[in-house]
């Protein structure tokens, strides 16, 4: 698996929620080693648009092609072994479990490079942690396990929805240091983040999105020459 390409393409896909449609001819790509952040305010649609390239929440038009693979009517769990990881917002862990069950419950490919002593590398606060019962985690911790838990389905390509989200500053720093080891070992992700730090330290280029669509994409190079941009956009 390690040599499996990492070509996501999303092509105007349009999801809905019943009869209320979320996201309109939403489009952008992700290459090998890339982070693209999607930005925008609560409700603009960053998780909806995860969920539609998770296969949780199918687009009714458009595409997602992975490596070439036309996502339609691939079922969430299949979306996984293809090779994309999703961490969705709230924190799923089992509480009753040791942080090191909660790992060990996932499934894993028998060739996943994710190894306990590697996962314990990229997480030390979770080695220490590691007989510990999930329920008595912190919220960083907690989010840490959920993407070391995650990790260990070998992903390709990971989708994380708001990892800072109700995390205290120290919390989010430790959390973006620990993503961008992730980012250095060569691992694409697609980032929904409100925290402009993240999305600046992190991303190759952003979407800015408001009432379900993409209306720019920024690099972070462009936003640190006009710092103003990235907070005039999302003040829409
Ligand atoms: N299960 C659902 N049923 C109906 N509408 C939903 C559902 N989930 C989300 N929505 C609506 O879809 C829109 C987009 O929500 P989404 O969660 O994708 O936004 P977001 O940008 O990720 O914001 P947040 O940071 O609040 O999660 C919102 O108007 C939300 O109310």
């Amino acid at each position: 698996m390690a040599d499996q390409p990492v070509d996501l393409k999303v092509e105007s896909i349009a999801t809905y929620y019943g009869l209320s449609q979320i996201l309109f001819d939403v489009s952008f790509s992700v290459g090998p080693g890339e982070v693209v952040a999607l930005v925008g305010r609560n409700g603009v649609g960053k998780t909806t648009t995860m969920r539609s390239i998770a296969g949780l929440t199918p687009p009714r038009a458009g595409k997602v092609i992975w490596n070439g693979r036309d996502m339609k009517g691939v079922p969430p769990h299949q979306v996984c072994r293809a090779g994309i990881g999703y961490v969705p917002e709230d924190r799923r862990i089992f509480p009753d479990l040791t942080v090191w069950e909660n790992l060990d419950v996932v499934w894993r490919p028998a060739d996943s490079k994710w190894t306990e002593e590697r996962i314990f590398d990229i997480f030390p606060d979770l080695a220490k942690l590691r007989d510990r019962n999930g329920g008595y985690l912190s919220g960083g911790q907690q989010q840490m396990l959920t993407i070391a838990r995650t990790l260990m389905t070998d992903p390709k390509l990971l989708l994380l929805d708001e990892p800072t989200e109700g995390l205290a500053p120290l919390a989010v720093e430790r959390m973006v240091d620990r993503i961008g080891v992730l980012k250095a070992e060569g691992l694409a992700m697609v980032l929904a983040e409100q925290s402009t730090d993240m999305i600046l330290a992190l991303s190759d280029r952003m979407h800015v999105m408001e009432k379900g669509q993409i209306r720019a994409t920024l690099t972070p190079e462009e936003v640190r020459a006009d710092e103003t941009l990235l907070t005039r956009y999302l003040m829409l």
